[in-house]
């Protein structure tokens, strides 16, 4: 194993197993953490995906040090910590603690702390990080209903989590690329900084930090990181070079999506398949905590479509909705009882013999393969940036695109089932 990564969310995990796999690495995708001699068979990388982002702190740092020592026993050389390109967490955690904690496991070395994604517009200037071409704060993710982003200022939102000094290396050292980028790191270190904030804008600013990267035992941030850490590890012949895929076998079954994200892209994206005529289905969390609607009129009523029209149920609400219903039910109590519904509507589903399931939302996404019995994922073809379709490897043999809130096309909902092939195949892939 080159990269062992810890993803503090499922979709999260998805989107790094994507940037591995279309660099070249054999990539698996564990769902928890990995038991006792767990085989990984002949993976480059392997990619555990828990659900921590929101948990407390103290139990984000007991998972994810269990999953790192798993991996670090299995040979990995390097080891990465996966969290959202948007630093989804609060001033508790959960990207501070675990850092820390993921540092000591590896000899207490400098490490980075790199969230860009440019291609999904997330980048970071002077340690400000912006979406698209708005600053963090003032993005959507302002409005998260589970980890609202309301400071942009990196260093400082990382610095309320940790005890150790963060530092900030800026665009100008990291466009002179991979030597200035060491040397700045040696500084940094000389200082007395621990994890160093890095600028980035441009898909060639990750591949010189990548190179930079070589090495250090521990790194830290979004999928974009991964685009330059393979390289490193081709360049000593550990890796060859693989074909990226573009199609995928999907076992015989019927299609459902279940959108559990609250994100402004979900929404647009739920409004073009409305538009497109898609039967659609709101999951509405008041009716479901009263007992009018249920997990299994749901499933039924899906069941029940036209097997042409793609079903499509979705909690999601817009900011003022969610501000209502959480000043109801609580914040955790009301995305909870979502999570859990549409986790029970995957189950029924399945058992009905539905095989092919596109979840919106990284914990809601989190839910349902736990409900599921999945247990690890092969990668497939992209689909947007950050989203591939995955196969299930054991347990029920299903084909799942577990999308990020914030990733995707509009027409994502709708052009997604144009990679798997129709007639359906009984392999694994
Ligand atoms: N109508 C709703 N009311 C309250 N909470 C909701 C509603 N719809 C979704 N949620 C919750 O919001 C959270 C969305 O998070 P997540 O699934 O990670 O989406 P994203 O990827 O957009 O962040 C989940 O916990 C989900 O259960
Ligand atoms: O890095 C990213 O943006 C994604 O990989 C991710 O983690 C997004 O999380 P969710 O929006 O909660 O799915």
């Amino acid at each position: 194993m080159l990269i062992g990564a810890v993803a503090d969310d499922i979709t999260g995990a998805t989107d790094l197993c994507l940037m591995l796999s279309r660099e070249g690495m054999k990539t698996l995708q564990v769902i928890g953490v990995p038991e006792e001699g767990a085989d990984f068979g002949d993976a480059d990388a392997v990619v555990v995906a828990l659900k921590s982002r929101t948990i407390p702190a103290e139990e984000a740092v007991r998972a994810s040090r269990a999953a790192a020592g798993k991996l670090l026993a299995a040979g990995a050389e390097q080891l990465l910590f996966k969290y959202c390109s948007t630093f989804d967490s609060t001033d508790d955690g959960n990207i501070g603690p675990v850092a820390d904690a993921l540092q000591d496991l590896t000899g207490g070395e400098l490490t980075i702390a790199c969230p860009s994604f440019p291609a999904a517009g997330r980048t970071v200037y002077k340690g400000h990080l912006f979406v698209g071409d708005r600053l963090l704060s003032e993005s959507s993710l302002k409005d998260h209903p589970l980890t609202p982003m309301h400071d942009p200022d990196l260093v400082r939102v990382l610095q309320r989590q940790t005890r150790r000094p963060v530092g900030l290396i800026d665009w100008p050292v990291i466009a002179r690329g991979e030597d200035a980028i060491r040397a700045a790191f040696a500084q940094q270190q000389a200082a007395g900084k621990r994890i160093l904030v890095v600028d980035t804008l441009s898909d060639a600013d990750l591949h010189a930090i990548g190179a930079a990267c070589d090495g250090m035992k521990l790194v830290t941030g979004g999928s974009g990181i991964a685009m330059g850490l393979p390289e490193n590890f081709r360049k000593r012949n550990k890796l060859p070079v693989r074909k990226a895929m573009t199609r995928m076998m999907a076992p015989v079954g019927r299609r459902v999506v279940l959108a559990g994200s609250c994100s402004a892209a979900t929404r647009v994206q739920i409004e073009v398949a409305r538009n497109d005529a898609s039967a659609l289905l709101r999951l509405d969390i008041s009716a479901v905590a009263d007992g009018s609607q249920s997990a299994a009129e749901i499933a039924d009523w899906v069941i029940s479509q036209d097997k042409d029209r793609l079903p499509l149920v979705y909690s999601s609400a817009s900011p003022q909705e969610l501000q209502s219903i959480q000043a109801a039910m609580g914040r955790h109590e009301s995305g909870a009882l979502v999570e859990q519904t549409l986790a029970e509507v995957a189950e029924r589903l399945k058992q009905k013999g539905f095989t092919r399931f596109l979840i919106a939302g990284g914990e809601t996404s989190g839910a349902v393969i736990n409900a599921l019995g999945v247990k690890t994922l092969s990668i497939g073809p992209e689909i947007d940036p950050g989203v591939p379709w995955t196969r299930s490897l054991s347990g029920p043999d299903i084909v799942l695109a577990l999308k990020s809130g914030n990733f995707g096309a509009p027409d994502f909902f709708l052009k997604a089932w144009a990679q798997l092939d129709p007639e359906g195949s009984d392999a694994r892939d």
